[in-house]
């Protein structure tokens, strides 16, 4: 192509060579004169320039005089189509107005678009390149007869542009986005079939402006048209014509003025452009149109559309909201600051009825406010004992094998601590009192290069008593049998133990050494209780062993290496660490001292740890032989000090990495540890709330101990219940024996969730006691049947209220009277309580019950009474009772029907 000369360029804008030196020199070109020839873009770059100068003023023009018809016009049509309206006027592209971009050579065409016959030659003006983009609009613009085109401007139905095909069939690929997005854009478009005059053509061409600006993303027809409708004869000419005949001064005031508003817009539009959040979803066009700096897109064209609609608020940025588990519709709406309606109306497009007050998940309310153009951060309050707990969890490809953790178990005398002494080939017992274990310690033996942990507890009650606080440190039971004694009653008792905590038994048979060791007795015995030697078919490992003699001590670690393979047990080591305190003391110069057994991670001194609601920084720890460790890994038992005060045997202990949540935990923990000190906890399991439990789905399997005058009565009672399982609920007798109800069975019960029955025996003092803490169910009988009854009605939830004996208060005899018919009068005082005309009458003389009845009558001075208090004198006589002596002390009682509990 012949490049043009300045003077050329001049005469094709009707403008002086001056002007557009002028304007060359601001765009950086440097010319010498008027005859300078320009390269094709600088060219191009100046015709855009004074071309858009003159659109500029144009549309201006026009839209000053139909400013108020399109108030009225588009009014109603923004208020229904808000969104599109919105996008619209945050003017996808107006950054593109920015006056430091390159001239918009969408303006090149103008004449095409707004010309005349004449448009066509006018077109030949713009740049070749764009000719060639859109050389089948203009064409067909061109060629088309006059009239049709003059329809076609405002009528810009599709159907009339179907001339467009290569738009048309390779619509871009935002187009056919939008497309989707928005299909009702079509009926936007106002069809006219009648030719309109100028001044209503400008008009409707500003109408349509909106629809054009959208149209660019909408249907593909619609963007082809859009473009089309360049080539259409418009009425832009006639009022290029009238501009041309103004004189210059005016020209140059219009102009002025116009440019003026342009900049206004153009500053409008940037600041909204700026304070558009990033979750508007505006944004894309707005990021497409400055990757389209060259400005082929027709939205960017509507700068009187731009001005005149009225200035929007700019869309305030959208902060993320926060939100919990679940919140209510009103609260929602709040934090978006929008109505509950739009709240509920998004809702039942989700197909959710929801009311102003309901209360929605998360989820949903993310669904709604993401829809509604707001991001949600979820905050879940969780309480800081579980956020430990939590963060407690490991991810299997951090675990690594830890050692086993053995407990021994057994009856008294059998061996036990004998044998542990053996295996860590040190003399423990010389050093204890009579040879009893006198304390819980914990060591670590290696064997073939793999260490065992060993819990050295007293029996099982200890290891049951740290089941009962939740602590579950023994893997694997060794059950260490005499052989010369064989199964002992503590030996079934630790057996049902192990049982309950699910803990797989290796069965020690110790003695063997001894002249009347009867190994083989000890296995037959054990086949009662499932123990069935595997060389007998059954499951159970069964080593002989010599605590005295060191005989077989390999195999049977060797066997609990067996079994600690097969249970995997594995821990992550690189993580803080949590495990048992196994004991603790107050040591007078160390201050608290526990012994823990690392279950998880490593704990290493300087850590932060907390134990109930004792907690400290690990002064210094020890190993089972007394030397100083810098760390403790899984498995590990160690001496450490640093605890504020002794926490429990039992207790789980916690290293905590951010210590204010270790504290905070501890907080929490201290006022969880008032408010239950201060409410009486709910038994476990009670066969007075057995149904409900059973009802609720709380309680699945019924655990029962039986304790027994006889072990002839605790078989008869196994048998009996295991008769009266149901669907709903599995009787299961864990454990069973003959003798008073002690603290281990408390312990066990407890731990095991279990009621106790007792036929014709009694809890022992511990056990009182141990009652008290532990609220475990216990019943006692005297004929199983009633046992038996008593249970099923239980789980049939039919059990009747018991009564129970009230002191109403307690009378003192200070003086008798005998009268003939009557019989003895004692003249009484109330001592304590009140003495009522009902109550039951117990004298008691030397602190022996020497008769239990009631009352015949009971009077203040002559006159019958229905009650005497406290410190009061009272007359009465007792039914069929007449040996009342002076200083006799009587006790009034009353039964009261309450709910069943501790016998
Ligand atoms: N002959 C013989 N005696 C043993 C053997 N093992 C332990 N004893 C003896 O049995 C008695 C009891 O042993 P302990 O180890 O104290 O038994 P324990 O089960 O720990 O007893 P408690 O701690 O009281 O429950 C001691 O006198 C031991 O010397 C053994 O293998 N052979």
């Amino acid at each position: 192509m012949v490049k043009k000369r300045v003077h050329e360029v001049a005469k094709e804008l009707n403008i002086e060579s001056k002007e557009v030196i002028q304007q060359l020199s601001k765009m950086g070109v440097k010319v010498k004169s008027h005859m300078s020839t320009l390269e094709d873009n600088e060219a191009e770059q100046v015709l855009n320039h004074f071309k858009s100068q003159e659109k500029r003023v144009d549309t201006v023009k026009v839209q000053q005089r139909n400013n108020a018809t399109r108030e009225r016009d588009t009014s109603s049509r923004h208020s229904g189509n808000q969104n599109r309206r919105n996008r619209a006027d945050r003017g996808p592209g107006l950054v593109d107005r920015v006056p430091s971009r390159p001239p918009d050579r969408r303006f090149t065409e103008k004449p095409a678009r707004a010309n005349g016959p004449g448009g066509g030659a006018a077109n030949n003006v713009a740049k070749p390149k764009r000719r060639e983009e859109y050389s089948r609009p203009v064409k067909q613009a061109n060629n088309a007869p006059p009239q049709q085109n003059q329809q076609t401007q405002p009528n810009q139905g599709p159907p009339k542009r179907t001339g467009n095909a290569a738009h048309e069939q390779q619509p871009r690929p935002f187009v056919r986005k939008q497309q989707e997005q928005q299909p009702r854009q079509e009926q936007q478009r106002p069809g006219q079939p009648r030719q309109p005059r100028p001044a209503e053509q400008a008009r409707r061409n500003d109408r349509n402006q909106p629809a054009r600006d959208k149209g660019f993303s909408d249907k593909p027809q619609r963007f082809q048209k859009s473009f089309g409708q360049q080539g259409a004869p418009a009425t832009g000419p006639k009022i290029k014509a009238a501009e041309k005949g103004k004189p210059d001064k005016i020209k140059a005031l219009e102009k002025t003025k116009a440019q003026e508003r342009i900049k206004q817009v153009e500053k409008q539009a940037f600041k909204e452009k700026e304070v558009k959040g990033k979750f508007d979803k505006g944004n894309r066009f707005d990021k497409f149109d400055n990757r389209k700096a060259g400005g082929k897109g027709p939205r960017r064209k509507n700068f009187a559309q731009q001005k005149q609609a009225p200035v929007k608020t700019p869309v305030k940025e959208k902060k993320p909201i926060v939100i919990g588990e679940s919140i209510i519709v009103k609260s929602l709406a709040e934090k978006m600051s929008i109505s509950a309606g739009e709240v509920i109306k998004k809702l039942m497009e989700l197909g959710i009825l929801a009311t102003i007050n309901q209360e929605i998940d998360a989820d949903t309310a993310t669904l709604v406010a993401n829809d509604l153009g707001f991001q949600v951060d979820i905050k879940i309050e969780v309480d800081k004992e579980t956020m430990l707990v939590q963060e407690q969890e490991d991810a299997p490809d951090t675990l690594l094998a830890r050692p086993c953790v053995v407990t021994i178990m057994g009856h008294v005398d059998h061996g036990k601590t004998s044998l542990l002494d053996a295996i860590r080939k040190s003399n423990v017992i010389a050093t204890e009192a009579g040879g009893i274990t006198q304390h819980i310690g914990a060591y670590q033996v290696e064997h073939k290069g793999k260490k065992i942990t060993f819990v050295d507890t007293p029996g099982h009650e200890a290891f049951t008593a740290m089941r009962a606080r939740g602590a579950k440190i023994t893997d694997i039971a060794i059950l260490v049998v005499a052989a010369d004694d064989g199964v002992m009653p503590q030996t079934i008792e630790a057996i049902n133990h192990a049982r309950a905590a699910e803990v797989p038994i290796i069965v020690a048979v110790n003695k063997i050494d001894k002249e009347d060791a009867q190994p083989e007795k000890v296995k037959r015995q054990l086949t009662e209780y499932n123990l069935v030697a595997e060389e007998w078919g059954g499951e159970t490992i069964f080593v002989e062993v010599s605590a005295r003699e060191k005989q077989n001590l390999n195999e049977l670690l060797e066997m609990i290496l067996l079994v600690a393979e097969i249970g995997e047990y594995k821990a992550n080591p690189n993580r803080a660490a949590r495990g048992t305190v196994i004991e603790a003391e107050l040591d007078k110069g160390r201050g608290p001292v526990a012994t823990v057994l690392v279950q998880n991670g490593t704990l290493k001194v300087g850590d932060f740890i907390i134990a109930g609601v004792a907690y400290g920084k690990v002064r210094a720890m020890m190993d089972h032989t007394g030397r100083r460790v810098k760390k403790a890994g899984p498995s590990m038992p160690v001496e450490v000090l640093g605890f504020s005060e002794v926490p429990p045997a039992g207790e789980l202990f916690y290293a905590v990495e951010d210590e204010k949540l270790g504290k905070q935990v501890i907080g929490e923990r201290q006022v969880k540890k008032r408010e239950e000190d201060l409410k009486v906890t709910a038994p476990k399991v009670s066969l007075d709330d057995l149904f409900n439990q059973i009802q609720e789905g709380q309680v699945k399997e019924l655990n029962i101990i039986i304790k027994a005058d006889v072990q002839g009565s605790v078989e008869a009672v196994k048998q009996a219940l295991q008769q009266i399982s149901t669907e709903e609920v599995r009787v299961n007798a864990i454990h069973g024996g003959v003798g008073a109800v002690t603290e281990t069975d408390i312990m066990l019960a407890s731990a095991s969730n279990a009621i106790i029955i007792g036929f014709n025996v009694r809890p022992d003092v511990n056990a009182r006691k141990a009652l008290e803490a532990e609220k475990v169910d216990i019943r006692l009988y005297r004929v199983i049947y009633d046992a038996i009854e008593d249970i099923k009605a239980a789980m049939s939830g039919l059990l009747e209220p018991e009564y129970k004996e009230v002191i109403l208060g307690r009378v003192e005899v200070r003086k008798t009277f005998k009268v003939s018919k009557v019989g003895t009068i004692a003249g009484c005082y109330v001592t304590e309580g009140k003495i009522t005309r009902d109550s039951g009458i117990r004298v008691i003389r030397d602190g022996i019950v020497i008769h239990e009845g009631t009352l015949e009558s009971l009077k203040r001075f002559k006159d019958d009474a229905r009650e005497v208090n406290q410190g009061y004198e009272c007359g009465m006589t007792i039914e069929k009772f007449n040996d009342l002596r002076e200083g006799d002390q009587l006790e009034a009682f009353t039964m009261e029907a309450v709910k069943r509990e501790l016998a």
